[in-house]
């Protein structure tokens, strides 16, 4: 893991191209060799979990803002990034992002902008990626599931802007931690209500009404355009947790 302090690019991990670390320890297909590597893989899953443990803690209230990595700063989402970012600082939290572009971009430079404190969690992927501009402490991570749960561990809530499939995965995750009480007490707000409403009546019309979930579970989501609403449901998580 690389750690940095203010913006930058990211340093050379001097890998083969088009190949990460998580690419490495999962793809088993090909040649043996890489099977008999595991077991000192995990020795740098390890060394992951020290380090992000180590420069974490000390984070204080943190709220996680989830989206797109592909829209551009003239993007409604990203305008929507840049006002959640901001009011989130405001209110004392910091954001903490996957620190790269779009609405992650959006996010950080609102808490920044905001004089907020604004974290990056990157992550190495197969073309040359870095850290947004507006990220004034990063940390890179090779490893998906390690950088993953210090989102969950080191905030208190997370809000969804629009996104792909990267966005869903933080969300659904954040759902199976919550449904299965491995997290409590933490708030998930999706915004943008346009993008989000066919999944949410998806959701409802198949998997509800399947019962393959329950209505609590549903319950667990806010959906809003409204950034003081996300703001304030965060910031009373946060007056319940003290
Ligand atoms: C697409 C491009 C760069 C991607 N760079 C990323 N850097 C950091 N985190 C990322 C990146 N891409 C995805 N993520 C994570 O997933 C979410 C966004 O994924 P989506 O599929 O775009 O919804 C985001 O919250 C990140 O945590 C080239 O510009």
């Amino acid at each position: 893991m690389t750690r940095r302090s203010g913006p930058g690019p990211r340093p050379s991990k001097g890998r083969p191209e088009g190949s990460t670390t998580d690419q490495r320890l999962l793809d088993s297909r090909g040649d043996s060799d890489w099977v008999h590597t595991d077991p000192w893989r995990v020795l740098k899953i390890q060394a992951e979990f020290v380090e992000g443990f180590n420069d974490l803690a000390e984070l204080g209230p943190a709220i996680a803002v989830f989206g797109s990595a592909r829209i551009p700063p003239e993007n409604p989402s990203y305008q929507l990034g840049v006002k959640i970012g901001g009011a989130l600082a405001d209110a004392g939290f910091t954001v903490i992002t996957g620190g790269g572009p779009g609405a992650m971009e959006a996010a950080n430079k609102g808490a920044t902008e905001a004089g907020g404190e604004s974290v990056g969690l990157g992550i190495e992927l197969p073309w040359e990626a870095r850290l947004n501009d507006y990220v004034t402490f990063g940390l890179n991570f090779r490893y998906f599931f390690v950088r993953k749960m210090m989102f969950v561990k080191y905030s208190q809530g997370y809000v969804v802007l629009p996104g792909g499939i990267g966005t869903l995965d933080e969300m659904f995750e954040a759902m199976t931690l919550s449904q299965t009480l491995k997290i409590t007490t933490f708030p998930i707000v999706l915004m943008g209500v346009e993008h989000w409403s066919g999944l949410i009546d998806w959701m409802k019309g198949s998997m509800l009404s399947d019962a393959r979930i329950r209505q609590s579970d549903l319950d667990m989501l806010t959906l809003t355009d409204d950034v003081d609403e996300a703001v304030a449901l965060m910031v009373a998580a946060r007056d319940r947790h003290a």
